[in-house]
């Protein structure tokens, strides 16, 4: 990487796409558990995708407002690094899964607007990391990885005492205009870097990767 930008890449679902990503230098991959999304993976793919990521390749679990028991299996079963919360979980929750699985957590929050501010806030104590979504459509089937903007000159300036990603429509064209922008020192990408939903594009992941770290 030529700067300090760290790039996550999410919702692989091949080995194929695990190499790539860990050809870019990215910091960190996401595997998605959610059933009606085009990116879910089972327990057993996650496993195998996990195993072949490279020391160095944070290996993120993202769920939705998952159980104890799914996130017992989920833990037992797949290596690693990260669990990323992507639904409606209060700070307590936060706090519970934290001290359970003892496993960094990242907090998802969505944005649209100033008000939704706060309630990123509310998780500083509790999360590990912070991403900043855009917030989705009211009748959005997913609650993420709607490829999506939100308006970045909401947080443009921000400074927060914990770690955070930009996320949310982001792409291989506007990925250095939105770090500029927002000064953020991690983003997402999802559909952004896919030739279909759920279908990853090597040239857009690499092309996204040298995009935010040129
Ligand atoms: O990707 C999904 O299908 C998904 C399903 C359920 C919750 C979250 C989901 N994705 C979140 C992400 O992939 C990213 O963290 C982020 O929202 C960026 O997505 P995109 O706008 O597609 O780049």
């Amino acid at each position: 990487m030529k700067n300090e930008i760290s790039v996550k890449i999410c919702g692989l679902r091949s080995t194929r796409d695990v190499g790539v990503v860990a050809g870019t230098g990215a910091a960190y991959c996401g595997f998605v558990f959610f059933a009606k999304s085009p990116r879910n993976v089972s327990l057993e793919l996650a496993r195998n995708l996990a195993l072949r990521a490279p020391v160095g390749l944070a290996k993120v679990a993202l769920v939705v407002n998952a159980d104890d028991g799914f996130l017992d299996a989920l833990t037992q079963q797949v290596p690693l690094d990260m669990l990323q919360l992507h639904g409606s979980e209060t700070p307590e929750r936060v706090a519970l899964i934290k001290a359970r699985y003892g496993l960094p957590v990242m907090k998802a929050v969505g944005v649209a607007d100033a008000s939704d501010l706060p309630v990123l806030e509310s998780y500083f104590k509790t999360a590990d990391q912070i991403l900043v979504d855009a917030k989705p459509p009211k009748d959005a089937d997913l609650p993420g990885g709607n490829g999506l903007a939100f308006d970045w000159r909401l947080i443009a300036g921000r400074r927060w005492p914990i770690p955070w990603m930009l996320a949310g429509g982001l792409t291989p064209d506007n990925v250095a205009e939105a770090i500029k922008m927002t000064g953020a020192k991690q983003v997402d990408v999802s559909s952004g870097v896919e030739s279909a939903p759920g279908v990853k594009d090597p040239a857009l992941i690499e092309a996204f990767v040298s995009g935010a770290t040129a």
